[in-house]
């Protein structure tokens, strides 16, 4: 118990401590309780009998140490257990007091529970200020900065002492943030709350950093502004990426090519990644790797890998490529991947190698894309996500790049023979005249033709045809120099364009394609023999341009074929004509033809038998205004060529069953009229019902038309011409087979159509009376024809022992100048009222030679 000589005094302090707000405990020098106030009983939650006499250590936690040997006179803070176990913290001031030989401690301790909390708080809080990576500013009212963050520091080089009282805006942006982002920033900025923006800000040093910010805006109770809390993040290397996506998009859409474009991803991922070197290649057709760019490898570096075909152990990029995964090789040294391939990389200083297949959409592995490390060491995930983006981007470029080389496939090369076509050879052409190194060096346009190739695709098909054609320009393309090049102009055309190629020149290389192509081709099951006709134009003399250089070797063409094909012949200013009058006659027959200006003349065919009236054969006519009249040998290949042929063919069965018609009407009785069909026709389907409308119209019986076809049609074993042929026949109209013996056709092929009638051609029966083998072959087509129950009628009887040796080798029926040229309509009527034995019998019909 305390004593004090003056009780009222001791009182007076007693009552003092009593009333104290902190709460008072005073111990006696063993550090028992003796004193323990009002204030400390509220604290603790023990009444004073509960603690006085008891040991000072009662009131803190256990473990916390004896609070009697805290420092006397400083002040500390300490743990408090309460009564109910709950423990708060207590800020204590200790004093020592010794009076009359006693000492006691005295300690006030005041409840400080709340502010331990805050201040833990804050220090959570500035833990997540300073430790993060984002970067935090915070402003006061006036928008001036009064906190700024370690990362902030860190990234931008500025201390808080330098920024504070400045403006965030001022202070980091610079010549490249974008305006429009900072008068947003300015105007959001302090009203509304959290916002997004994206910027470059300038570090300290005048670094380009690209960093997303997210602004906060603190309001006071009155609605004044408080704080600007900015979270600022450095985005600098996502966006170098986006800017190089970007980049290379533009890239694209500008149609770079692709060596550019990953040149370009090389240099600005290296620029991006440091320490990394990039190489992308290209997987080709054949598994084999082909560098396309690593523009920081040496060369020889990548002209070692050019060529290497990929596998399963072949270093990261050929096995990425095989396996279809990405390979990390963190030592190059020891990688067994790598033990054949190490000796080119060690010595270059490169220890590291990571590649991963550019996929394309379509699962195909079209190359590699690797970083070199100098390096033991693998990818960082940066470095993944850095290519993830540029596998995406390489496989996006070679697509394009593909695309673009077949659409260029398709514009610049024929299809079937992979020749360069029509378009690419005046590409070509155009470059070497306007060449100004080249300047009036000669060039040889040589244009080819191959002979009888209309027979080959009409008899043989069209799938053999073009197998030839496949197969032909195999040929032509082992005759080529490197400097020289052939394409297909379409058809079978062909033309070699031989730059610095004089007269001679030109000479040898023409012989040596018809030697080359002289050999028989196998196409398929087939020997085929081919030849070719060769037109020769030079460049300048005979043509200072593609279009005369082209023309005038093709007019040149025409003229080898004229001579007998399998030849060739140089370009003559004749010829320019000839060619020429072509183009006019072509144009002038699809004049005539409109202005129906052509005309059908009839040559009557006579029975061998008793000279009777079989029939008239219909031929075409044409007399040109100015050229007079055209022999239809020259103006139907023409219009064979220029696919007037179809229209002329219509026209003729229209105009044949018109004069039928207008014949029986006048009652003259014609027999059968022969309209001269080309093969083209047959491999239209709506022949048939063409000829049947016609018929119908003008009420004609069918078997008054016979058509003439020619020997390619027989041979045509198309689907469409043997069925057209058959339905004709089933109309029933006759199929007369024509200049039977000249062409590719065998006897025994005449049983595959229903021919009812065979020609002779002219070439035989002239020989009658002068070759017995011509005699002979002429005996034995008869006696076939008759054997399959055909009429035979002899073409081109000229002289009276033609006609009597027809007669006598029983051949029905036969036409020719003896008997009349083709006449006009009026005419042959007068012809047949001026010849009244050739009038038909009711019963000639029925009077056939037998066998
Ligand atoms: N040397 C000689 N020739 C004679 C004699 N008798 C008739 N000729 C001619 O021989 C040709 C017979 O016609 P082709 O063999 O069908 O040969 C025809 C035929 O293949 C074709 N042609 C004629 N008219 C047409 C037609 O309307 N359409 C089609 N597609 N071709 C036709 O043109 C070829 C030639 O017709 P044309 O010049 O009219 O020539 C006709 C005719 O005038 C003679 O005694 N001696």
């Amino acid at each position: 118990m305390i004593s004090c000589q003056d009780a009222g005094l001791q009182n007076i302090f007693l009552q003092a401590l009593e009333q104290a707000i902190d709460a008072a405990v005073i111990t006696d020098e063993t550090g028992t309780i003796i004193f323990f106030n009002a204030a400390a009983e509220r604290l603790w939650g023990y009444g004073r009998d509960e603690v006085l006499g008891r040991p000072i250590g009662c009131l803190v936690p256990k473990g916390d140490g004896n609070p009697a040997d805290l420092v006397v006179g400083a002040s500390r803070e300490l743990r408090i257990r309460r009564k109910d176990g709950a423990t708060r913290w207590g800020a204590v001031s200790l004093s020592r007091v010794a009076a009359h030989g006693r000492t006691i401690l005295l300690g006030f301790v005041r409840d400080v529970t709340e502010e331990v909390a805050r201040r833990e708080e804050l220090y959570l809080l500035s833990l997540v200020a300073n430790e993060t990576d984002r970067i935090v500013i915070v402003t006061g009212g006036d928008r001036r900065i009064v906190y700024v963050n370690r990362a902030f520091t860190e990234m931008f080089g500025y201390e808080l002492a330098e920024v504070r009282g400045r403006w965030p805006i001022e202070l980091l942006a610079g010549r490249r943030t974008d305006p429009k982002v900072l008068q947003h920033l300015r105007r959001r900025a302090g009203v509304e709350r959290g916002f997004h923006e994206e910027l470059i800000t300038y570090s300290k040093s005048g670094e380009e950093i690209w960093v997303s910010t997210t602004v906060n805006t603190v309001l006071n109770a009155d609605g004044t502004l408080k704080n600007i809390v900015a979270v600022l993040a450095d985005i600098t290397e996502n966006k170098q990426i986006e800017a190089l996506q970007r980049d290379v998009l533009e890239a694209l859409a500008k149609d770079m090519p692709l060596p550019e474009i990953a040149a370009m991803i090389c240099h600005r991922v290296e620029a991006i990644a440091a320490g990394v070197f990039c190489s992308i290649l290209l997987v080709d057709q054949d598994g084999r790797l082909r560098p396309l760019a690593a523009p920081s490898l040496p060369e020889q570096y990548s002209e070692a890998l050019n060529g290497l075909e990929i596998g399963p152990i072949t270093g990261s990029c050929g096995t990425a490529a095989y396996l279809g995964i990405p390979v990390v090789v963190e030592d190059i040294a020891t990688d067994p991947l790598w033990e054949a391939y190490k000796a080119l990389a060690l010595p270059l200083g490169l220890a590291a190698c990571w590649s991963s297949p550019i996929k394309l959409r379509d699962g195909r592995v079209a190359g590699t894309f690797a970083f070199y490390f100098r390096e033991k060491r693998g990818p960082s995930p940066w470095h993944e996500h850095v290519v993830n983006a540029c596998t995406h981007l390489c496989a996006l470029a070679i697509e394009r790049h593909e695309a673009k080389t077949h659409i260029a496939q398709l514009a610049y090369f024929d299809t079937l023979t992979g020749l360069p076509n029509r378009a690419r050879l005046h590409q070509l052409i155009d470059s070497l005249t306007h060449d100004p190194d080249a300047a009036n060096a000669p060039i040889a346009c040589l244009f080819l033709d191959i002979d009888h190739f209309k027979d080959v695709n009409d008899t043989l098909g069209h799938s053999t045809g073009d197998r030839l054609l496949i197969e032909v320009a195999q040929r032509l393309q082992n005759q080529l120099r490197p400097t020289d090049a052939v394409s297909r102009l379409g058809g079978d055309e062909f033309v070699f364009i031989l730059p610095d190629c004089d007269a001679d020149g030109a000479v040898a290389v023409a012989k040596r394609i018809i030697d080359a192509l002289s050999a028989p081709l196998r196409v398929g099951a087939l020997t085929l023999s081919v030849s070719v006709s060769i037109g020769i134009s030079l460049y300048p003399d005979n043509g200072g341009d593609k279009e005369t250089l082209l023309k005038h070797a093709d007019a040149a063409m025409y003229q080898a074929k004229g001579a007998g094909r399998g030849t060739y012949r140089f370009f003559s200013p004749e010829m320019n004509r000839f060619a020429q009058e072509r183009l006019i006659l072509s144009a002038a027959l699809r004049e005539a033809l409109a202005q129906d200006a052509l005309e059908l003349h009839y040559q009557p065919q006579l029975r061998t038998v008793d000279g009777k009236l079989h029939g008239v054969e219909a031929l075409l006519r044409w007399t040109h205004p100015t050229l007079g009249s055209i022999a239809p040998e020259r103006f139907i290949p023409l219009a064979e060529e220029s696919g007037l042929i179809e229209a002329i063919g219509e026209w003729c069965l229209r105009t044949t069953c018109r004069q039928i018609a207008a014949w029986r009407a006048a009652g003259i009785d014609i027999g059968t009229v022969s309209v001269n069909l080309s093969s083209q026709h047959f491999r239209k389907r709506d022949l048939p019902r063409l000829i049947a409308a016609l018929l119908d119209a003008h009420d004609v019986p069918p078997e008054m038309l016979t058509i003439e076809i020619t020997e390619s049609v027989m041979m045509d074993d198309r689907t469409a011409t043997i069925e057209t042929v058959r339905a004709v026949q089933a109309l029933g109209v006759g199929l007369s087979m024509d200049d039977f013996g000249t062409g590719y056709s065998s006897l025994s092929s005449l049983t595959r159509l229903p021919i009812s009638e065979l020609k002779i051609d002219r070439s035989f029966v002239q020989e009658l009376g002068q070759d017995e083998q011509a005699q002979a072959a002429t005996q034995a087509v008869i006696r076939i024809g008759q054997s399959l129950g055909m009429m035979v009628i002899a073409e081109g009887v000229e002289t009276e022992e033609q006609w009597h040796i027809l007669k006598a080798l029983r051949c029905q029926a036969a036409q020719g100048f003896l008997l009349s040229p083709a006449l006009p309509a009026p005419a042959l009527e007068a012809w047949l009222a001026d010849h009244p034995a050739t009038a038909r019998t009711a019963s000639h019909l029925d009077v056939a030679w037998s066998i």
